[in-house]
Parts: structure tokens; sequence; C-alpha cells
């Protein structure tokens, strides 16, 4: 039973007094009112006599046995210090001071948490219970108070619960206070332990006392006038009656409480706290989950995505080869145009009048885009007018732009893998210094083929650098005196190697493999080294001292192609290791004291036109050559070829089988014949042992006619004038002297030349190409001129050499092949080259 105390409401006695009341109903002997009567008589009795004991008797007589709680005789306010603790009938205090006494008390009481009843009560009619309740809770807790004090006191009594809904105001009245005190306090109270025995054995709760003995008037009653025998029964179903209802009451408690718990989980910060931290953690839990999902999800569209992309991709891929094919096929398609334009073609240029000159009319009769016709003295043709056909005629108002537009599709072939050769040819003063460089005053509108040639290939190839990857670089040598020096050498060593150094060999294809090649990367990269040669040029040529004007200058630019999807060459997508292609500008004076000049060079250029286009000419091309024959004199312009020059031919070259003209035959569907053929010479082209055949390619230069007599230029300054240095024809001259003097001899126009370009020496042709080692570049290099030699042996004069003539009829009989290029190279000194892989720009010494 104790265990239950403080947790439950109810207490044991209660409920077994609830059974026995129940049980009792078959008691019907019972008098129930007198019972509780009786009981309420014994509560009052404990009451008194409790205040009795407690404040001891008031004026000088006890309480009745029986106590009357009313105001006349309770008498509860002390209003004396500490002996007078009652006073009787209110008599000596005033009705203020009595109820303002009852006031303190009832709120004293209130405050210790006590039943207390109203004032009323203490009146006739009041509740006397109530009084007797308060009495006996007051006692209840002074005992608790004696006991030490220990534990939480509580008032277990079966008593109405305190009201709070009444507050009494306690009034100021110390006196009353003091006597709660001292009813209340250790030492008032130890004077009463005595009579604390009496009751104690109704135990310590008042309500349980007064249980107790309720109890045991119930059990006295109901078992009085039961037989010993029915005893044990009745008391047995008495405790089983007992142990139900306490089941049941705790049941309906614990029920109860669950209910409180669950209001109380709701009602109390912490738990909705955790509650909402719980919720928080749910919510969490499903984001969590939801994130999940959703990753899930979108792993399989990012995959999806991915598979859609590679399908793309793949059909991107698919399209960027076929892309690649059609670029491939119009690369092919272009160069077969260019193909069909001729693999070799020729531009007329005539030169303008130039500033100063006398006004004379143009030899010129009529041109076209593509034909030009020649006023010739009769003397020369029938009719006094010669008309010639090219791929190309530009007038005298042409300008370098769109001469250069023509040119500039060779370029892009160049880059294709093509082998590419542009070189000028013409009289000296007709133009072709200022055709391929411009003229001395450079400007962006007046820059020739090759500044803007290398200017296209560095463009073209960054436009194509995401598919195609170019290596572009540089080599300049010199060829001269039958020696071969590297201009870019650097190690200062002046290294010259012999002409049979010349061969194309190597798989860059290099002619010299020996000199130096350096990387360039722009056109100012290419005119850095060219000056850098040229200087190196200078320097050679004042220790040499004996410089003619057969010094060649060959700039070569290489250029490596690599597809970068497939690694190759472009050169390998068409068409057996490249193919030639070559554009002879050929330059014309418009000076009617040309005309026969202008004749002899344009039908030259006009039999190398025909040359280009194959065996459906070579009829035709044997007449023209008969003709030519039939103008020359055979032979005389063999002769012009130095030994050095047949020497670099040779030993540079293949034969006209080269394998570059039969892939050039085979690009052009089998329509190109070999050089060879020209002239008749089909067998040469098909790998047969080459012939001499009377006419190729050789024998067309050999076989050109002589340059025909100038007489109108009177005067050292008037050839000076309208000729410039020309080299290259006194370069012809001198060697078709050397081959033939009596016809330099007999030719005053070449006399007048030779002695324009030489020194005071008239007599001794040598003189000629000896001394004149005035530096003429196709690159406007600001060098001094190297116009005289310091030691003076520039001035010195040389005999003709026998042994060059001797060599130049050796290699002639010897050779039973010839080298177009080689032929260019040395009879074109204004020479752009390019070879796929290669861009050979020549210059010479004037
Ligand atoms: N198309 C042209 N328009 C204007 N001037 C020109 C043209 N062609 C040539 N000239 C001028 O004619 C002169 C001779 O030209 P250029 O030096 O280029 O001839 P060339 O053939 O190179 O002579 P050479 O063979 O003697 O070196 C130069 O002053 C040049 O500027």
């Amino acid at each position: 039973m104790t265990t239950t105390e403080g947790i439950l409401p109810f207490s044991v006695a209660s409920v077994v007094e609830g059974v026995l009341q129940q049980h009792g109903k078959r008691l019907s002997d019972i008098d129930l009112a007198s019972r509780k009567a009786e009981e309420a008589s014994l509560r009052r009795y404990e009451a008194a006599r409790w205040l009795r004991k407690t404040v001891g008797v008031v004026g000088g007589k006890d309480l009745p046995a029986e106590l009357s709680l009313r105001k006349k005789n309770l008498g509860l306010v002390v209003e004396a210090p500490s002996d007078s603790v009652i006073v009787p009938d209110g008599a000596a205090l005033s009705a203020y001071q009595y109820f303002e006494n009852v006031r303190n008390f009832l709120v004293a009481v209130e405050e210790m948490g006590l039943p207390t009843f109203e004032a009323s009560d203490l009146e006739q009619g009041g509740k006397s219970s109530r009084i007797v309740n308060c009495v006996l809770a007051l006692k209840s807790y002074d005992d608790w108070k004696r006991g030490g004090g220990n534990g939480l006191w509580k008032f277990g009594g079966n008593l109405k619960p305190i009201t709070f809904g009444k507050y009494f105001v306690r009034k100021n009245s110390e006196p009353f206070v003091s006597s709660l005190r001292n009813l209340t306090s250790e030492k008032s109270l130890d004077s009463i332990s005595s009579e604390q025995s009496l009751c104690g054995d109704l135990g310590n709760d008042l309500n349980e006392m007064g249980n107790s003995h309720s109890l045991h008037m119930l059990v006295c009653e109901l078992l009085s006038d039961k037989k010993p025998e029915e005893i044990p029964f009745i008391v047995e179903n008495m405790i089983g009656k007992v142990m139900e209802e306490f089941e049941h009451r705790l049941a309906g408690q614990n029920e109860q409480m669950r209910t409180t718990l669950r209001d109380e989980d709701v009602s109390d910060p912490n738990k909705a706290l955790s509650k909402s931290s719980f919720g928080d953690i749910e919510e969490l839990k499903h984001t969590l989950h939801t994130a999940k999902a959703d990753l899930h999800f979108l792993q399989i569209k990012y995959q999806e995505e991915v598979n859609n992309l590679g399908v793309h991709l793949h059909g991107l891929a698919y399209a960027a080869s076929g892309y690649q094919r059609v670029l491939e096929e119009n690369r092919k398609l272009y160069n077969h145009v260019q193909d069909l334009k001729g693999s070799i073609r020729v531009y007329c240029r005539v030169r303008p009048f130039l500033p100063g000159q006398p006004n004379s009319v143009s030899t010129v009769g009529h041109l076209d885009e593509g034909s030009i016709s020649i006023i010739t003295p009769l003397k020369y043709v029938k009719d006094g007018r010669k008309s010639f056909t090219f791929n190309k005629v530009f007038g005298p108002s042409a300008t370098q732009e769109e001469v250069f537009s023509d040119t500039q599709p060779l370029i892009r072939s160049v880059l294709d893998g093509y082998n590419v050769c542009i070189f000028a040819y013409g009289q000296t003063g007709t133009g072709k210094t200022h055709t391929m460089t411009g003229p001395k005053e450079l400007t962006q509108k007046s820059v020739g083929v090759n500044y803007r040639a290398l200017s296209d290939l560095f463009l073209i190839s960054e436009q194509r650098k995401n598919t195609i990857s170019y290596e572009v670089s540089v080599q300049m040598i010199e060829i001269y005196n039958e020696q071969i020096r590297d201009l870019l050498a650097t190690d200062g060593l002046n290294k010259r190697y012999p002409l049979d150094q010349i061969r194309n060999s190597g798989q860059k294809g290099l002619n010299v493999p020996d000199a130096n090649l350096i990387p360039v990367y722009s056109t100012d990269d290419v005119i850095y080294l060219m000056n850098l040669g040229q200087k190196n040029r200078a320097v050679g040529a004042t220790a040499m001292n004996d410089r003619s004007s057969r010094s060649h200058s060959c700039l070569t630019v290489h250029v490596q192609g690599r597809e970068l999807t497939s690694g190759t060459n472009p050169s390998r997508l068409y068409a057996s290791g490249g193919q030639a292609k070559t554009l002879m500008f050929v330059h014309i004076s418009p000076e009617p004291d040309a005309a026969g000049e202008t004749i002899s060079t344009l039908k030259f250029a006009d039999r190398v036109s025909t040359v280009e286009l194959g065996a459906a000419r070579v009829n035709k091309d044997g007449a023209d050559v008969k003709e030519l024959k039939e103008q020359g004199e055979p032979g005389s312009l063999h002769s012009a070829l130095s030994s050095t020059e047949i020497q670099s031919m040779n030993s540079a070259g293949t034969s006209l089988s080269h394998p570059s003209w039969q892939s050039s035959g085979d690009v052009s569907g089998g329509r190109r014949q070999q050089m060879g053929d020209v002239g008749n010479v089909r067998g040469a082209t098909l790998c047969q042992p080459p012939k001499r055949q009377s006419i190729d390619i050789q024998d067309l230069l050999m076989n050109s006619p002589p340059w025909p007599p100038v007489g109108s230029l009177a005067s050292k300054e008037d050839v000076r004038e309208a000729a410039g240095s020309g080299d290259w024809v006194d370069k012809v001259m001198l060697n078709r002297q050397a081959g033939n003097r009596q016809d330099c001899q007999d030719n005053d126009v070449n006399r007048n030349r030779y002695e324009t370009a030489t020194t005071d020496d008239s007599d001794d042709l040598e003189a000629a190409t000896s001394d004149s080692s005035e530096t003429d570049l196709l690159w406007p290099i600001n060098l001094p001129k190297v116009n005289s030699i310091p030691n003076g042996l520039g001035s010195k004069t040389k005999k003709p050499n026998p042994k060059q003539t001797k060599e130049l009829r050796i290699q002639e009989s010897n050779s039973s092949t010839t080298n177009t290029e080689a032929l260019q190279r040395s009879h074109f000194t204004h020479c752009t080259r390019l070879e796929g892989s290669q861009f050979l720009l020549m210059g010479r010494e004037k």
C-alpha cells in the first residue's frame, strides 16, 4: 500500500470502504446515517481533543468533549502575547477584531494548502464538518512537522479538494500569525507529543485515520451478527471484491494517465520540439528519398542524353568524314581544272612605256584577254602583223593584283602537294623583276608575285590548320663558278659544295641536302632570311672579286604538309608524289625598236605554250619548230648555256621522263604528252631508253632564235635606260659568243649591250660577265650594290674559257636527256619554283 501513496489518487482504505459499503447493501440492518453521524462525532471529538491539547484550557475550563465550533466557544484568536490563547466568547474583542482574526486564520490555512471553511460556518447553521476537517488537517500537518517534516506533506483525506477559488486578503494581524506559529513550532508541538500517541495507531494520515475508524465500524457492523464459521468466507469475499475494485480503479487510472501524457506531449514545448525534430528528420528522410529518386531519374536521363549525344556524334563524325571526302574531291577537281588549263601556262605581259622615253607608237597592235598581235616590219612577217595566243595577256595598264589573281590558284596547288614553278622570261628591261618582285619602291599595291605568293602560302596554311599541318622551311644557296655555297650557313666556314650536290634527293626532296634548312612561320621570316643570305652573298662577292652575272642565288621554300586525320602528306592524295605545274610570264616591251626581240620572245613563248598542250600539236609543233629553225641559227641558244648551267641542269635533274612529268600525264587522263613527245619523241615517255630526238625542250631553248638586232638603241645610255643592267641578255649573248664568237661580233646590238654592261674595255667580251657584279635581287634588300671590286680585279677581263665551251658540247653530246627545271633555272633568272613541298625562288647577280 505504501508504494501507491503519492501515485494513486485514491487510498486503499477508500477502496475497502467502497466495497464494504456496496457489500453493505445487503446489510439492511445497518443504519448508514447513524454510522455517519457517529463518525462525524468521532471526528469532532478528535478535533476538539487536539485543540484542547494544543491551545490548552481557555478561561479555566476545558473544551467540551464534543466540540462545538461556534464562534463563541471556539475562541481562536489570541490577542495576548503568549499566555492568553483563547478569548472566551469573544467578549474581550470587538466584532471587528473577531472577524479580522477569523479572516487571518482562514488566509493562513489557505496559504498552507489545508482545507478551509467559510467564516459563516462559525455561525449558527454553518457547516461544522468543514471546520472539523480544517482542524484535523492542522493536526495532521502538526504531526508531520513533529515527525521531522520529511518528504512532502500531503493531506490525503477523503475530504473535498481544497478550493483555491476563494482568496482571502489577510490583514496585518501579527498576533494571530504568531499564534499559528506557536501552534506549529517545534517547541509548542513538543509539549503535546504525548497526545500524539493517542491517535498514532490510527495512522499519520488524518484521512486515513478517519477511514480506519470508518472501516473498523463497517467491519464490525458487517461481522457483528455473523456466525464465526461465516466470517472467513465473508472476509475472503470482501478481500476479493477489494482486489477487483482496486484493479478496476488502477486500470482506470492508467488510462487516465495515458490520456494525460498524450495531452502533455502536445503542450510540453520540449516534447513538441522533439516531435518537431522527429518531424524534421522524417521530412529530411522523405526529401532524401525523393532526391535519390530524382537522382536516379536524372542518371537515366543523363544516360539517354549521352546515348543520344553518341548517336549525334556518330552522325557528325560521319558528316565530317563526308565533308572531308568532299573537300578532297574538291581539291582534286580544282587541281584537275588547273591541269586542264595546262601544266605549263604562259602569260604574256606588256610593259608600259617608261617615263622619259620618247613618245612612239607601240608595237602592240591589238590585245585581248588571250591574244596579242605585234606590228612588225615586213622584214619579219609577211603581212606586217604577227598574232599570238596565250593563256592570258596583260596589257601595259594591268596592275600587279590583276596579274597575281591569275597566279594565285597555283599557290593553292602547292599546298595541295603539287610542284609549281613560276618564272619570268623576256628581254632585258621588259619587266621581269617588276612582275616577280615589284618596283624598287614597294607598296602594298606594287608588290609582285613573290610577296603575294608567300603571303598566300602562309594564309592558306593558316586557314587549313584544322585539317592539315604545314611546316615551312627555307634554304638559300648560291650557285657560282660551278660551286654551291650555303648562304644561310652560320658557322662562318663559307663551305662550298660541288655542283653535283644539286640533286633531288631524300624524302624532303632537297636539292642541296647539306645546306641549312631553317623553319619559317611568316613571310617576314622568309624575307629576313633572304636579307641574311644576301648579306652573306655580298661578303662572298667582295672576297671573290670575280663574281659574274652567272651567279645565281636560289631561295627554296619547302612546304611539308600532313593531314591531321590520316597523317598523310596531301600530295599523296593526288596524283604519285606530286605533279609539276609551270607558269611562265613572258615579258615584252612596247618600243618599236624592240619589235624583233618581241617577236622572237613571243614565238618562243608560243612554242612553250604549244608544248604544254601535248601530242595533239605534234605536227603543228613540228612546223613551228621548223619555222623557228628557219628563223634562227640552230645551236645558238644552246651555246648560251654556260658550263655551270648545263652542269647543274644535268646534275640536278633527270630526263624528260622524270616521274613528275609522268605523273602529270596520269593526272590529265593521259592527254598530256611527255615533254619528249614533242617532236615525235613519244618513245622517251614510255620508259624506253630515251633517245636524242630531233626536238625536245632543250632543243626548243637551244634552237630559239637569237635576239634580232635593235639598231635604234644607239647609245649606251639608251640601252641602260631601256634595258637596265640587261644581265640575262648579256649572259645569253656572252655565251653565244662563247659558242659562236663570230655571231656576237657581227651583232652591233649585242656589242652595244656588251659594252653597256661591261667596263671600258669594249673589246673584251668576258668583261661583260666578270665585271657585271651588280647585285640584282628578287627582294628589295637594301644592301649596297657591289658595283666595283675594291682590289681592282673586277675590271680585269677574262678570256673566253675554252673548257666551258668544251664542257658544254660534251654535256650536249653526252646528255641524252634534258631537264626543264634546270633549263628554267639556267635561262630564266627570275624563277619561282614551287615543288609541292618546295618553293624555289631564283635570283641572279647582274
Ligand atoms: N608593268 C610595268 N609597269 C610599270 N613599270 C614597269 C612595268 N614593267 C617594268 N617596269 C619598269 O621597267 C623597268 C625595267 O623593268 P625590270 O627591271 O623589271 O625589267 P627586267 O626584265 O627585270 O630587266 P632585267 O632583265 O634587265 O633585270 C623598271 O623601271 C620597271 O619599274
